[in-house]
């Protein structure tokens, strides 16, 4: 496979960590730091792909555990891959399905050839293997393609650890082997669990085999946030320099914030879209939570300093009533506002350490609040 890196540090922080950088994929160049909305069937609910321009979406999730089960990778194929099946025509990121077949738990049988699993839409009975992870998201015409990897839960001994990320290690090797020369790039998944001389080993192992990018796993998975950062501390600046770095699952503005101070570039996390759909909003000053009566004849705009289509047209009032009748309206203007929020974040990220202020914009952006996000 290339070994030249599809990723270019383009500056870094003179006070710590955070980094500017660009990925070129096959459907184009994406800045970072970057936050990817999650589309785990092909759609980021409540979200045109039109939608997901306006606020800025460069790139988005699907998943291979959920597409391989329904509606299946052979139909996607036959439809022009996920670009052609969801009409997006941007860069696209699919997760192996390694963390659904973990939060399958019993339903889940680990061996060294994979993964056997029931589907949990009929029960049928399934197989991944680490190639077969990777004909699935070739099939889906992935930009970017996640190895294969066995999440570690939290908490793990130090044993299971071990072993969890050997075998991580050696599906890794053979989902790079597995790869046709589509163009598509693959990332390889850091784990170690919550142990960083075992991760710091793992991405020894990873950059040994040479990888497209790398992803830090088995976070964000019940462990404090005291430990993420942690982990973060103690390993994100031992990935090379010269390859993206993903932080998988995370995070909420805060822990994006803190991923980019400890030198990540990628993000994902259902959050934004699950929370707007939960009626929790995120603007510059907290989180507002929609429902609450105080805003029932409300008639400012969610956040006053915010540009999206829906700060510029509602009011708290209507986006209050939209929600409490379950109106289909609500999740979509409520997901078009928080995915804004994020996406402008890291846009805002993005800027401050091209010019060398990232510590003055993380200082401001705490200040601004009246209340942390959960
Ligand atoms: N709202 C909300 C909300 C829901 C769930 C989460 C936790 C997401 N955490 C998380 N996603 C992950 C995906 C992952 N994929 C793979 N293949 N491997 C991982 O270790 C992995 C680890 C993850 N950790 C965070 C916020």
């Amino acid at each position: 496979m290339s070994t030249v890196s599809p990723f270019t540090l383009l500056g870094r922080s003179s006070e710590c960590k955070a980094r500017r950088g660009q990925l070129t994929t096959l459907h184009g160049t994406i800045q970072t730091p970057v936050f990817m909305p999650v589309g785990t069937l092909g759609t980021v609910k409540a979200m045109t792909p039109e939608n997901l321009k306006e606020i800025g979406a460069q790139i988005i999730l699907g998943n291979t555990y959920h597409l391989y089960i329904r509606p299946g990778h052979e139909l996607i194929r036959r439809f022009g891959g996920l670009h052609g099946f969801m009409h997006w025509d941007r860069p696209i990121l699919t997760d192996s399905g390694g963390f659904q077949i973990f939060s399958l738990k019993e339903l889940a049988k680990i061996t060294e050839d994979g993964a056997a699993f029931r589907s949990h839409i009929d029960g049928a009975k399934l197989f991944l293997s680490p190639e077969g992870a990777v004909h699935v998201q070739e099939a889906l015409g992935a930009d970017i393609m996640m190895a294969l990897d066995t999440c570690i839960p939290y908490p793990a001994d130090r044993d299971q650890a071990i072993k969890a990320t050997a075998l991580t290690a050696r599906w890794a090797k053979r989902c790079r082997e597995a790869q046709s020369d589509t163009g598509q790039l693959l990332f390889g998944i850091v784990q170690g669990g919550m142990y960083a001389d075992l991760r710091r080993e793992a991405i020894e192992q990873l950059v040994e085999i040479g990888f497209d990018g790398y992803a830090l796993g088995g976070l964000s998975v019940g462990e404090p946030k005291a430990l993420m950062e942690e982990m973060l501390d103690a390993t994100a600046d031992h990935l090379p320099v010269d390859h993206a770095r993903y932080l998988m699952g995370v995070g909420t503005p805060e822990d994006l914030v803190e991923g980019v101070y400890h030198g990540i570039d990628m993000f994902d996390c259902v959050m934004p879209t699950r929370n707007a759909r939960n009626g929790m909003l995120f603007t510059s000053q907290g989180r507002v939570v929609i429902k609450n009566a105080c805003f029932q004849q409300d008639p400012r705009p969610l956040d006053e300093t915010c540009g999206c289509y829906t700060c510029r047209h509602y009011s708290r009032a209507y986006l209050r009533h939209l929600f409490q009748n379950r109106e289909i309206l609500a999740y979509q203007l409520n997901s078009i506002h928080n995915l804004h929020y994020y996406c402008t974040l890291m846009a805002a990220m993005r800027e401050a350490i091209q010019e060398d202020r990232f510590l003055d914009f993380r200082r401001h952006f705490y200040q601004q609040r009246t209340e942390p996000f959960a």
